[in-house]
């Protein structure tokens, strides 16, 4: 297993809940604060979106992504796709992101989509899995930064007990292994329990290998 060229060392979290590893506080705040101006960045050159769902729906929370693969949403279906809908590239994933990835994650490849979630007032995220990657080996490793949210954890059913959890900005979770198909979900957010974004809310960016 040390020798496995696929993994990594990763440190003891301090808490897990079925399975997801969650470590309280990975970022603080100064790290916080210098992650949020490089998404600021990502944000410029690859604005938020109001994705839809294949039935028009649209969904509360506003999405952009960094990396070679971005998790898009429209009338067509959800995908990954190589470019933001306006057709420029996604910008690189940020280097304090890719950072966290390889401290937590426990694997030696790079994550090629960085996903960001931008909470406002009254968003959420209803129970799902990840599931459009090729291969549920790898995890999916999430941070948590600004306003507090409640996040679900579910099985790997649609049914069944669920537990809740809230989020805090700085919280790192890696959801891999048994894990990595639970469904989870966020129930809503704790609006301007942060002070960390000027305009409140909650941003959750996830990182996954999708190829
Ligand atoms: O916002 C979160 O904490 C979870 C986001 C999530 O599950 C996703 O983007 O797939
Ligand atoms: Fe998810």
């Amino acid at each position: 297993m040390a020798d496995d060229p696929e993994t990594r060392p990763f440190p003891r979290p301090d808490l897990i809940v079925r399975g997801f590893r969650i470590h309280e506080g990975f970022l603080d705040p100064e790290a916080q604060a210098a992650m949020v101006e490089e998404l600021r960045e990502v944000a410029r050159l690859a604005p938020f979106v109001t994705p839809e769902t294949r039935f028009g729906k649209k969904m509360s929370v506003r999405m952009t992504s960094a990396g070679s693969h971005g998790w898009i949403s429209d009338r067509r279906g959800y995908r990954y796709a190589p470019a933001h809908p306006s057709g420029v590239a996604w910008p690189p994933v940020p280097p304090s992101v890719a950072a966290v990835w390889d401290a937590v994650s426990g694997v030696a490849r790079a994550p090629d989509c960085c996903l960001i979630n931008y909470y406002g007032e009254g968003a959420r995220m209803g129970l799902h899995q990840d599931r459009d990657e090729a291969d549920f080996k790898w995890p999916v490793v999430s941070i948590s930064l600004g306003d507090e949210g409640l996040f679900r954890i579910g099985n790997t059913t649609r049914e069944g007990s669920t537990e809740s959890i809230w989020l805090r900005s700085g919280d790192v979770v890696v959801m891999g292994g048994e894990a990595r198909l639970t469904h989870h979900g966020v129930d809503r957010i704790r609006y301007n329990s942060s002070t960390l974004l000027p305009d409140g809310g909650r941003i959750n960016v996830t990182l996954r290998v999708v190829t």
